[in-house]
């Protein structure tokens, strides 16, 4: 039975900030690192293991999926990186406190920002100090000034199609370390949750989530592992 386990990033600075991060590339603070190290030795010891690893471009998502490996002695696993797994773009809202802004504009509009299916953020402006698009880690990639979670869809299922499903298909045991609203658009594909519903759905930074798959990838079951209930194996 195909086995894919999503793990978001361990708490990044700007989650300790309380910050809108999306594409700027942020490290995991001490209490990030620890998250992934606990995550890591609880999937060893529940018996998971892994032949592939897929991550994103950004420094959190890659330092947790190589803390998890480490946890689990399987540093030596393969890594694709690749940018359609980042987090969505913040577009102008980069940067700025996520407590501040619903002050300054309502929690209701920050609410629509942060969770509704199809509203972008307002874009970024030409010259933005958080403007990534001379990056030359995203060269000859259009680099968007604002995404919805729409949009981040658009991006995330044809990579998880063309580059992730074929490896699971042919029976590889796959983790995905990525972003809270990255992982939100494969969760909402692959666990088959209405565009009204995904609103309510959050992933918790540092916790794998397990799906297992039946041939045809589809849903057999979701769980996040606990270490509760080590004890019993
Ligand atoms: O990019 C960010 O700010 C976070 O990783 C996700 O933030 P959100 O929960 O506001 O979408």
């Amino acid at each position: 039975m195909p086995t894919l386990v999503l793990i978001r990033h361990g708490q990044s600075a700007w989650n300790l900030e309380n910050r809108f991060t999306g594409w700027w590339d942020v490290d995991v603070t001490e209490k990030g690192a620890a998250e992934a190290r606990a995550a890591g030795e609880l999937l060893a010891a529940k018996g998971f293991d892994f032949d592939q690893v897929f991550t994103s471009v950004q420094m959190r998502a890659i330092k947790t999926a190589n803390i998890v490996l480490e946890a689990m002695g399987r540093l030596w696993l393969p890594m694709t990186k690749d940018w359609r797994l980042n987090e969505r773009h913040y577009g102008g809202l980069t940067g700025l406190n996520k407590a501040e802004t619903a002050a300054l504009h309502g929690e209701e509009q920050v609410l629509i920002w942060r969770r509704s299916f199809d509203v972008p953020p307002p874009p970024m402006e030409a010259g933005s100090a958080y403007d990534l698009s001379a990056d030359r880690r995203y060269a000859g990639i259009e680099v968007p000034v604002a995404e919805s979670l729409k949009d981040t869809i658009a991006r995330v299922l044809p990579y998880f199609e063309t580059a992730i499903a074929p490896e699971l298909r042919r029976g590889q045991r796959v983790l995905v370390a990525a972003h809270g609203n990255s992982l939100r658009a494969l969760v909402k594909h692959l666990s088959g949750i209405s565009d009204a519903d995904i609103l309510h759905e959050e992933i918790p930074t540092g916790a794998p989530l397990v799906y297992e798959l039946d041939a045809d990838l589809q849903l057999v079951e979701r769980y996040y592992p606990s270490s509760s209930d080590l004890a019993r194996l």
